[in-house]
């Protein structure tokens, strides 16, 4: 079994934090799995009952509406902790957590994870840190939602994924998303999120290459993300 004091991502993530003798506990514990691309790692109203630390590969939460549209709320990858949020507040989790492409990720059971957040202030801190953080990123999702254009979102969200994943060796923003996951992104129908697509092609911004997407001009996409 990997140790979890060896593991690179740690430190990306609020373990971190932890002593030597937790991580220990937590490495006896812990269970790793493969989850393939397209499979749940945990689904809306489920209880996790733990959290996921994500050592490769990336998934998106999304909630579903009443009306059965999707809304990915984030793309999380590795050095994540997912799943804490309905641990702390003994809830099931509100949103679905699906692979965009093959993962492995650890499973660290609650009690284990409990026992550190009430004898590890920093470990705690850390967490509660990352979850301002998302809670910052979800209070930007909703104003962007209720006061940009579907035109704008797209422009920026763009311009976000080329900046979390970076490009490839072909110069596409490099994470794989079908057409449906870009919609579910900027919250629109998929014809519209090809419509737009095709509308910023047409105009140079960005081209194709297969599904994935090259950027081809970034000031003219970020005048677009606002409002220009
Ligand atoms: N805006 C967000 N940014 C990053 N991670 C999030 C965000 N919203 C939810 N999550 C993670 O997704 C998980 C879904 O299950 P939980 O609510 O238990 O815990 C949640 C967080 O770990």
């Amino acid at each position: 079994m990997n140790k979890c004091s060896q593991c690179i991502v740690r430190q990306f993530s609020s373990l971190k934090h932890l002593t030597k003798e937790e991580l220990l506990r937590v490495s006896a514990c812990k269970t790793s799995k493969i989850i393939k691309k397209g499979e749940f790692l945990f689904e809306e109203g489920e209880h996790i009952n733990g959290v996921f630390c994500i050592k490769d590969g990336v998934c998106k939460v999304s909630k579903m509406s009443e009306n059965g549209k999707n809304q990915i709320i984030n793309l999380i990858n590795h050095g994540n902790i997912i799943g804490e949020r309905s641990l702390i507040s003994n809830e099931v989790s509100n949103l679905s957590a699906i692979a965009l492409n093959d993962m492995t990720v650890c499973f660290i059971p609650k009690d284990e994870i409990m026992r550190d957040l009430q004898m590890n202030a920093a470990f705690s801190l850390d967490v509660l840190k990352t979850m301002a953080t998302s809670l910052k990123s979800a209070d930007n999702l909703i104003v962007d939602m209720a006061q940009k254009s579907v035109k704008q979102r797209l422009a920026e969200s763009l311009l976000n994924l080329k900046e979390k994943f970076g490009t490839s060796s072909q110069g596409v923003i490099d994470i794989h998303l079908s057409r449906e996951d870009i919609a579910n992104i900027i919250g629109t129908a998929t014809e519209s999120a090809i419509r737009l697509l095709s509308e910023l092609k047409k105009k140079g911004i960005i081209e194709f290459k297969g599904k994935d997407i090259a950027i081809l001009n970034d000031q003219e996409l970020e005048k677009i993300a606002h409002g220009f």
